[in-house]
């Protein structure tokens, strides 16, 4: 995982650990950022704009930035409110209307701190919607087939409309076997290869949508942006999070690029842009100067940094700098509060949709 870290899932708190705002440390990832990348075009009122340099680092960028027109905030945390209330809403009458109250099982190997806390915010996020949880916690020495025999207990269970494992799985298992496992039509993280088989295939529909890029496309639906025609850039291409998402761009008629670990001048690539992902799993990797001026910005990184102020030790930011790029964009998603909150959302909606479909429930 941590060898390929521009095409990782970006919540892994492998990350390392980094100490300065807009600084990514040479070699950390693949990508090796220019030093001298050209000035973003002044787009805005060039009388009020400002030079700056935010970073400290040899990876030092020129930035032109306008301190009068920041981008809009996306406020994830506020979307997934309005999702989880809807989805509330929708399960209360599913119960009244034929008695059916949705289930999710959650699967969780081993003991990492960040899992666990994600599953524990499933259960509660369940438990506010009035979806049941059910959930399995198996210890780091598991077999793919002890996994696999829960799994198979779910997939036969009828109160249960939802499956999941949560990833990573500990190294010596067989992701792809114990995905496979789950039945597809309870696959609500849309992880299952037929269902993103479906996802890349035209005239095809996944039964799911993987819950990460599944959010970005709601936050960028739900703030007006228009996706059909326009070019789109997906930083990182994970099974989880940056293929799918570069798929559902596409399936939005999107012209879409993927920038990964062996792509020349990514910079050059983003900067073509109107609509960024970014799902690389590196602090800072997106400069302002990456960024064509009034491109909107989705930011799913979640990288922890050191910060000895914060009673944590350190603070999380996303693969973009923020404060670089929101003087150049027109719209961004903050970390925390944008991208990460919105995961949780959908999963809700996917268990409630699995839950209506297999009871004909319209
Ligand atoms: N089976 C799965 N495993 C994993 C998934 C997934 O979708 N399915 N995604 C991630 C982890 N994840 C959910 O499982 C997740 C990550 C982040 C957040 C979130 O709300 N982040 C907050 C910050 C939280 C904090 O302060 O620590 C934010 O960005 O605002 C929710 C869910 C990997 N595994």
């Amino acid at each position: 995982m941590a060898s390929s870290v521009i095409s990782d899932f970006s919540s892994s708190p492998t990350a390392r650990l980094l100490p300065f705002r807009c600084t990514v440390p040479i070699g950390a990832f693949q990508f090796q950022p220019s030093v001298s990348i050209p000035l973003t075009p002044l787009h805005l009122n060039a009388s009020r704009s400002t030079l700056s340099r935010c970073c400290s680092s040899s990876a030092v960028t020129a930035v032109a930035t306008n301190t009068d027109t920041l981008a809009k905030v996306i406020d994830g945390k506020l979307v997934s409110k309005q999702i989880k209330d809807e989805v509330a809403g929708e399960v209360a009458g599913m119960k009244e209307a034929i008695g059916v109250v949705p289930g999710l099982a959650v699967i969780l190997v081993g003991s990492r701190k960040d899992s666990q806390t994600y599953v524990r915010n499933k259960k509660k996020a369940c438990e506010a919607v009035g979806i049941k949880s059910y959930e399995v916690n198996l210890p780091e020495d598991s077999t793919d087939e002890e996994v696999i025999k829960h799994i198979l207990e779910f997939n036969n269970d009828p109160s249960v409309h939802g499956i999941l494992v949560q990833l990573p799985l500990p190294r010596h298992m067989n992701e792809e076997n114990i995905l496979n496992a789950v039945n597809i039509e309870k696959d609500v993280d849309g992880f299952h290869p037929l269902n993103i088989g479906r996802l890349a295939m035209q005239g095809r529909d996944p039964l799911f949508v993987p819950c990460t890029p599944k959010g970005c496309m709601e936050l960028l639906y739900r703030h007006g942006v228009e996706i059909k025609g326009k070019r789109a850039v997906v930083i990182g291409r994970s099974n989880i999070v940056g293929m799918p998402a570069a798929l559902l761009l596409q399936k939005a008629n999107a012209t879409v690029s993927i920038v990964h670990s062996h792509t020349k001048i990514p910079e050059e690539v983003t900067r073509q842009a109107d609509i960024v992902i970014s799902a690389a799993g590196v602090a800072n990797l997106v400069r302002g100067g990456w960024i064509k001026p009034g491109a909107v910005v989705i930011d799913v990184g979640i990288n922890p940094v050191d910060d000895a102020e914060n009673p944590r030790g350190y603070r999380l930011v996303g693969d973009v700098c923020y404060e670089e790029a929101c003087t150049v964009a027109s719209a961004i998603t903050p970390v925390p509060g944008g991208v990460g909150p919105m995961t949780i959302a959908m999963l809700l909606s996917n268990t409630l949709e699995s839950a209506k479909r297999i009871h004909d429930f319209k």
